[in-house]
């Protein structure tokens, strides 16, 4: 049974002319443990799946299951990291962790061991008692994957996490993220614009049509673990990135085609 199963996914937003269908007939099947990207076109959808798995939003056709176990609202077996970094500015890092962890049900001595375990796991025991203000882009969004992560849920959802950082820190959070999912392995959905960022993190690929969204390919990145930075420069590398690039192409293509027909 694979860990996510979505099936024959829709959701229409707003009614009448103006409604905007995002998603049409999405089939998509994570594994147990496996990191899964969603790249595509801008609107194609990407945002909307992500916030249905995970709770945020209703969707009007078809059934997301996580374990088998049909989803019906945010819950604790599904952390959430956004681009934005949504941790509270009136809390330390070691303090937004712990939050979470008392909502999952944590307290004292466990919550405070759990918070600063998975600080360090991200690199931030220096900087527990900091307050977000203090801390760079790149660190924020490590409070944000320290916290998801610190309640054990099954499952990661990322919507664009690093799509606010610069390029260096950029590269520096792939590799943290692929570290840390190499040696502790859960299921993540991962959404990115990035094409060589899904590549050198996932199992698979998958690429969206244009909206209506639906899932067009899966593509398998059979590349070794554990992952370097060096393997960006091989020829098996390029080759996946080619294909995915490719396909998403052939998808702004066919808009582009669309709005010189419209012209
Ligand atoms: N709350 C909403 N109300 C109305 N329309 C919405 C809403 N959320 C998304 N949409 C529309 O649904 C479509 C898909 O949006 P979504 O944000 O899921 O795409 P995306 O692939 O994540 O885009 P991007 O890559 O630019 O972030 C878009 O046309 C968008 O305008």
């Amino acid at each position: 049974m694979p860990k996510l199963a979505i099936t024959n996914l829709s959701k229409t937003f707003g009614a009448g002319p103006r409604a905007v269908t995002a998603l049409q007939g999405v089939d998509l099947a994570i594994g147990d443990n496996e990191f899964l990207s969603l790249v595509g076109t801008s609107g194609c959808g990407k945002s909307t799946l992500l916030s249905i798995v995970a709770g945020l939003e209703s969707h009007d056709e078809g059934e997301v299951l996580v374990d088998g176990v049909p989803v019906d609202g945010p819950g604790l077996d599904r952390g959430v990291v956004f681009q934005s970094y949504t941790l509270f500015p009136w809390l330390t890092a070691r303090q937004n962790v712990e939050f979470a962890l008392k909502e999952a049900g944590m307290r004292g001595k466990e919550a405070v061991d759990a918070a600063r375990d998975h600080l360090k796991l991200v690199g931030l025991d220096g900087f527990a008692d900091s307050y977000p203000r203090e801390l760079s882009g790149g660190m924020k969004q490590r409070v944000a994957i320290a916290r998801a992560l610190s309640y054990r849920p099954k499952m990661l959802l990322m919507d664009e996490p690093f799509g606010a950082l610069d390029a260096l820190t950029r590269h520096h959070m792939q590799e943290l993220l692929t570290r840390i999912w190499e040696q502790h392995r859960l299921t993540v959905l991962f959404i990115t614009h990035d094409v060589e960022e899904a590549v050198y993190m996932s199992d698979r690929v998958a690429v969206m049509s244009n909206r209506p969204g639906r899932i067009k390919e899966i593509i398998d990145i059979d590349l070794e673990r554990p992952r370097h930075y060096d393997l960006v420069a091989s020829p098996r590398f390029q080759q996946l990135h080619r294909a995915v690039l490719d396909s998403i192409r052939a998808e702004s293509i066919e808009v582009a085609q669309l709005g010189s027909a419209l012209a």
